[in-house]
C-alpha cells in the first residue's frame, strides 16, 4: 500500500490525525509480520515510505504525535513462545539517511550538537549494514550465559540454545576478558546457503523461503535448536551492551577487540573523517555489494569516539551518534514477454509479468507481480497515480524492474521510447482463466468504489481456488504436512482415481484408508512416490489428527484471517465448538456474539464480517464437519493462572502507559489469564488508565467499571 500523496502542508489537523492513526496501525501490522513472524507483506521500500510519511506529518503537526507512534517504537514485541529476557541496555534501531544530503545533515548535526569542534576533526566509522537480525550475547566470567533477540528493544526472546549452535560464536572467551561482556551483532544467512536451502525445500516438495534475512530470523527463532543447527547461520560482531570494563575507547577499537576475542567482524569497516570520504566508501561498498555472499542494505556511520557517543546520547528509538545510509532499491531494464493470470485461494485473479530473465542485484528475476488491473494501468491502492498517464504496462514493453533487497520484484515504470508500435493495451480477463466463471470486481460497501481485486465467482467449483485452498491448508503455519507440497497437492487434486483423489481437506485424512481398501492403485507404485515416502506421508498425516486450535482456524483459509488473527480467535473462544457456535450466533451482525467478536482487540470489522460470512456458507460448514470427523483441534491453552485476581477478567488499557509498553501490558495481562479488549463495554471488568485517557475512561465511569492507574494495576496483579 503506497503512502498517501497529499502534500503534508495542505493537510487539515483532522486529516493529519486520521492519517497518523492509520499509519500507526499499518506500520505496527507490518512490524508484527516482519519482526514477529519473519514474513513481510510489503517491500522494505514501501515500508520505509510509510515511515517517512509518518515522520513528515509528525514534523508538521508535533501536537498530534501519538503515544503509540511508530517514531518511538523499535521492532515488535517478543513472541510468547520464548522466555523473555530484559536487556541490560536497550537495543535500539537506527535513524536512516537516503541521500548524500541526509548524510551531510547527519554529520552537521553531530558537529552542531557537540559544538566548537573544527571541521573534519570528528572520526566516523563506516561499516556495512548487514541484513540479518540483531542479537545480544552475554558472557559472565568468559562463559556464554544467554543470548536474546532485540524484540521491542527492551525485552527480547531467549534464544540461548539456538545461538550455541552457531559455530562462529565462541562459547568461551579468552582469559582476561571483563567479568560481564555483552557482545552484539548480526546473525545472518549467506546468499549461497539460502539458495542451497531453497533447493532442498523444493526437492522435498516444501514451500521455499522468501529471502535470506527472514530465513535467518526464522531459523533462529525455532523451538528445536537442531533446526537452527542445520541452517549454518553466521555472525558479525559490531556493538555491545553491558560491559563491566571497557576494553577500548572507540568504536573501531571495540570491534578490533571483539576480533581478538574470536568473533567474526566485517572486513569492510573503515574509520573516516570528511563527508566526501564517507560517501566515497559508501559508493565503494555499493559496487562490491553484488559480489558479497551476504545481503547488506546500507552502510552504518557511527561517531568513533565513545566519549563523544556518550555526550550525543539517544533519541527514543535510535542513537544520535549513528545513522544508516540505505542503498537505493536495485533496478534493471527488461521486457514483458507475456502477462499470465494466477488464481488464488480466495479467487483473486493476480496478473504476473513474465520477463526476459535479468539479474537485479545478483538475483535472476523472471517474474514480477502486477497486483491487479489498476496496477497495470498505473493506479495504486488508494486510487492515486503511481505511474504517469499512458504508462500502462503492455506485452512487449521495456520496463524498469526493482528488487528492494527483498520480497517480490516490482515493475516500476515503462520506458515509453521503446514501446513497440503494435503494443496494445492489456485487456484484463472478464472470466476466470481456470474455470471459466465470471470474474468480477466487487464494490466497496462504504466508499462505493470498485475493489482493486478481480475475483473468480466460481468458488468451490473453481479448481484453482480449490487447489490453492489445499496448499494453504497443508502449508507450514497451518497443518504443516511434510511430504505434501505444492506438486503433490496438484497431483492428488488432478487424478481421476477415487482411491487417490484429494479435492477438499478432509480427503487428505481418508487417503490412507482408501489406499488400504483399494486393490488396484497403490500410491507407492506411482512415479515420484516410493514405499518409504508413502509411509512417511501417511505418518505425517496421522501426526496432524490432533492440532492446535489456532493452526486449525488459520488452515480454514478464511479471508483476512492470518496467523495472528487465528491466534486471537483461538485464545478468545478456547475451543472449536465454542468458536463455531459464536460465529453462527453472530451471523445477523447484531447481538452479543457479534459485539463480543468485534470487541477482541486486534480484530476489526472487515475481519469480523469475513469470518461470519465464511460460516454462513453451508458448503464451508459441510467440509469442516467432515474434517472434524478426522481431526481434533485442541482446546487453546488456557494460560489462566487461576490464582490471579485477573484470570478470566476483561481489561482495557487506555491513555499512555509509562511503566511498560502497550504490548507488554497486554502480554502480561494475558499471561495471567485476562482478556484484553480494545473498547469499554458492559463486559469490561477493569480499565487501566494512564495520562491522557479520553473517551474510554469516560465510558468506564459512565458504566461504573472499576478504573485503576498503572501503579494500582501493578499492585493488583502482584496479588
Ligand atoms: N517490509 C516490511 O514489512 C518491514 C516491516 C518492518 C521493518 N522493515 C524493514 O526493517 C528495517 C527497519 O527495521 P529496524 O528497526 O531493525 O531498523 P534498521 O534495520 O533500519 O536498523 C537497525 C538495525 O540494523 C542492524 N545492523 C546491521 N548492521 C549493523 C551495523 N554494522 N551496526 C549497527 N547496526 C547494524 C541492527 O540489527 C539494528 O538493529 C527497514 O529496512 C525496514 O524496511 C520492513
Ligand atoms: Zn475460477
Amino acid at each position: 500500500m503506497a503512502a498517501d500523496k497529499t502534500p503534508v502542508d495542505t493537510l487539515t489537523e483532522e486529516q493529519a490525525a486520521a492519517e497518523l492513526a492509520f499509519l500507526a496501525a499499518e506500520i505496527a501490522r507490518n512490524d508484527e509480520a516482519y519482526h514477529g513472524h519473519d514474513a513481510p507483506n510489503i517491500s522494505d521500500a514501501d515500508y520505509d515510505a510509510l515511515k517517512r510519511r509518518n515522520d513528515a506529518i509528525e514534523k508538521q503537526f508535533p501536537q498530534l504525535v501519538r503515544a503509540d507512534s511508530p517514531s518511538v517504537k523499535v521492532g515488535a514485541a517478543p513472541l510468547a513462545t520464548f522466555a523473555p529476557i530484559t536487556h541490560a541496555r536497550p537495543m535500539l534501531s537506527l535513524d536512516n539517511a537516503f541521500s548524500d544530503e541526509d548524510v551531510a545533515d547527519f554529520v552537521g548535526s553531530v558537529y552542531r550538537f557537540l559544538g566548537q569542534l573544527p571541521d573534519n576533526s570528528i572520526a566516523f566509522t563506516a561499516e556495512p549494514k548487514i541484513d540479518g537480525l540483531s542479537m545480544s550475547i552475554r558472557y559472565e566470567q568468559g562463559r556464554l550465559v544467554n543470548a536474546a533477540t532485540r524484540g521491542d528493544g527492551t525485552t527480547g526472546e531467549n534464544v540461548t540454545e539456538n545461538i550455541r549452535t552457531i559455530k562462529e560464536i565462541p562459547n568461551q572467551l579468552p582469559a582476561g576478558v571483563p567479568d560481564v561482556v555483552e557482545v552484539r551483532g548480526e546473525v545472518y544467512m549467506t546468499k549461497s546457503e539460502f539458495l542451497a536451502l531453497n533447493a532442498r525445500m523444493e526437492a522435498e516438495g516444501k514451500q521455499t523461503y522468501v529471502n535470506p534475512r527472514n530465513t535467518a530470523a526464522g531459523s533462529l527463532r525455532q523451538l528445536d535448536a537442531k533446526v537452527t543447527a542445520s541452517r549454518n547461520l553466521r555472525f558479525f560482531a559490531y556493538a555491545w551492551g553491558e560491559m563491566s570494563d571497557m576494553p577500548a575507547d572507540t568504536q573501531l577499537g571495540m570491534v578490533q577487540t571483539f576480533e581478538k576475542w574470536g568473533f567474526p567482524v566485517n572486513p569492510l569497516m573503515r574509520r573516516l573523517f570528511a563527508v566526501e570520504d564517507i560517501i566515497g566508501h559508501y559508493r565503494q561498498i555499493g559496487l562490491e555489494r553484488p559480489d558479497l555472499d551476504y545481503e547488506i542494505d546500507g552502510v552504518v556511520y557511527k561517531v568513533d569516539r565513545l566519549d563523544l557517543q556518550a555526550r550525543l546520547g539517544f533519541r527514543s528509538r535510535s542513537p544520535r551518534w549513528a545513522t544508516a545510509h540505505k542503498f537505493p532499491a536495485e533496478q534493471a531494464f527488461t521486457h514483458v514477454e507475456k502477462i499470465d493470470i494466477q488464481v488464488g485461494r480466495t479467487g483473486a485473479l493476480t496478473p504476473v509479468a513474465r520477463l526476459t530473465p535479468v539479474t537485479v542485484g545478483g538475483v535472476v528475476v523472471t517474474n514480477a507481480t502486477l497486483h491487479n488491473a489498476d496496477y497495470i494501468e498505473g493506479i495504486g491502492n488508494s486510487g492515486e497515480r503511481i505511474r504517469e498517464e499512458g504508462h500502462d504496462i503492455r506485452i512487449g514493453d521495456t520496463v524498469i524492474v526493482q528488487r528492494a533487497g527483498d520480497v517480490i520484484p516490482q515493475v516500476l515504470d515503462v520506458v515509453m521510447e521503446k514501446r513497440p508500435a503494435d503494443a496494445v493495451r492489456y485487456e484484463f480477463p472478464k472470466v476466470c482463466p481456470v474455470c471459466g466463471s465470471h470474474a468480477v470486481r466487487e464494490k466497496n460497501e462504504k466508499t462505493g468504489k470498485l475493489d482493486s481485486v478481480t475475483r473468480c465467482t466460481g468458488g468451490f467449483t473453481c479448481s484453482a481456488q480449490a487447489t490453492e485452498h489445499l496448499k494453504h491448508f497443508v502449508s507450514r503455519n497451518a497443518f504443516d504436512i511434510e511430504g505434501l507440497g505444492s506438486k503433490q497437492v496438484d497431483f492428488f487434486f488432478e487424478t481421476e482415481d477415487p482411491a487417490l483423489q484429494v479435492r477438499t481437506a478432509p480427503d487428505i485424512f481418508t487417503l490412507k484408508k482408501r489406499q488400504e481398501a483399494s486393490p488396484l492403485t497403490k500410491l507407492e507404485n506411482i512415479e515420484g512416490f516410493g514405499k518409504v515416502s508413502v509411509k512417511k506421508l501417511f505418518e505425517a498425516i496421522d501426526e496432524r489428527r490432533s492440532i492446535a486450535l489456532n493452526r486449525f482456524i488459520y488452515a480454514l483459509g478464511i479471508r483476512h484471517v492470518g496467523e495472528t488473527t487465528a491466534k486471537l480467535l483461538a485464545r478468545h473462544y478456547g475451543t472449536y465448538p465454542a468458536f463455531e457456535q459464536a460465529m453462527k450466533e453472530a451471523a445477523s451482525l447484531t447481538g452479543d456474539a457479534w459485539a463480543d467478536l468485534n470487541n477482541i482487540e486486534g480484530i476489526g470489522e472487515i475481519v469480523a464480517r469475513a469470518i461470519v460470512e465464511f460460516f454462513k456458507e453451508p458448503r464451508n460448514v459441510e467440509v469442516i464437519d467432515k474434517l472434524l470427523a478426522e481431526v481434533t483441534p485442541q482446546a487453546a491453552e488456557q494460560v489462566a493462572a487461576s490464582n490471579s485476581p485477573v484470570a478470566g477478567k476483561t481489561v482495557v488499557f487506555t491513555g499512555s502507559l509509562e511503566k511498560f509498553t502497550r504490548d507488554e501490558a497486554k502480554a502480561r495481562a494475558e499471561s495471567l489469564g485476562a482478556k484484553v479488549a480494545g473498547s469499554v463495554s458492559k463486559k469490561t471488568d477493569y480499565v487501566v488508565a494512564g495520562p491522557g485517557a479520553g473517551s474510554k475512561l469516560d465510558k468506564a465511569r459512565e458504566l461504573g467499571v472499576e478504573v485503576m492507574d498503572e501503579d494500582e494495576w501493578l499492585a493488583f496483579i502482584a496479588g
